[in-house]
């Protein structure tokens, strides 16, 4: 399975928002989305998911065009996980999670559910209203939910922004887990560490335009990290596989 976009532009109004983008990512990759507040990402997501019509170009999930595509159509086959959602009502977790399942009841459901709430350490909030959570208990909640779904590709909308730096580095790895499994999983990130760290592939917007498309290592180059975000930065190659970015002396603590 491979997600394929073709020469995709996309405006909200006189400025183009996205301009011919074309990318293919094949499925059991890990991938992050990376750039500028305000570079095009969550709008990305929105015309993957058919929320939004690209004013041009196509979107194809296999042989799934995800802009003309029914929303349960789509819902089979991606999930996604917002940085926030409103109103739950007064549902608990596990119920919460329980309703991200799309297709006909399932016996084993709450078994299941039970199991992504374990996986993700939060077993122990199954009975908790959702709104008395924290903000990154929710977001760990949202990705169980996301998980329930049980579709092939996963979207995250920066999914580590709320949560403490365990759970950051375990969610990660999870998604890291779950691609190896053959999950296709693309998430939109601030950190270039973390997608160094974990993620396979980058996708670098800058100006509406798909600045590069890589493996981790080739894309973020210092001069393209630079280039992305205005700050001068070094990498440093702590063992043989992991490059580390170092914070600019600029920005450091003076003695
Ligand atoms: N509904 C909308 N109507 C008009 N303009 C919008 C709308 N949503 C987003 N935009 C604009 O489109 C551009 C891209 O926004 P988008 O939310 O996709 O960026 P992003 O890369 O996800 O940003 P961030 O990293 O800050 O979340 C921004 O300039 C934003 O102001």
């Amino acid at each position: 399975m491979a997600l394929t976009v073709k020469e995709l532009s996309f405006r909200y109004s006189k400025q183009a928002t996205l301009s011919n983008i074309s990318f293919t990512i094949d499925s059991g990759q890990f991938v992050a989305f990376l750039g500028e507040n305000g570079a095009g990402k969550t709008t990305l997501f929105k015309l993957l998911l058919g929320l939004l019509k690209a004013e041009q170009g196509s979107i194809y999930w296999q042989d799934l065009n995800l802009q003309t595509a029914s929303p349960k159509a789509i819902a089979e086959q991606i999930a996604y996980v917002p940085q926030q959602s409103n109103g739950s009502f007064n549902h608990t977790v596990i119920d919460l999670v329980e309703m991200g399942h799309v297709s006909a009841k399932d016996p084993h459901q709450t078994e299941k559910a039970l199991n992504y709430l374990t996986m993700l350490g939060i077993e122990s909030l199954a009975l908790r209203p959702f709104q008395a959570l924290s903000g990154g208990q929710q977001q760990l909640v949202r990705i169980a939910q996301a998980l329930m779904q049980d579709t092939p590709l996963i979207l995250m909308d920066e999914p580590t922004a709320n949560l403490d730096y365990g759970n950051q580095l375990k969610v990660l790895d999870q998604c890291r887990q779950l691609a190896q499994d053959g999950y296709t999983i693309i998430m939109n990130s601030h950190q270039p560490q973390d997608v160094l760290t974990f993620c396979d592939q980058a996708l670098l917007l800058k100006d509406g335009q798909l600045m590069v498309h890589d493996t981790v290592e080739r894309a973020l180059t210092p001069e393209r990290i630079e280039a992305l975000y205005g700050v001068p930065v070094e990498l440093k190659q702590v063992d043989e596989k992991y490059p580390q970015l170092v914070i600019p002396k600029l920005y450091q603590r003076r003695p």
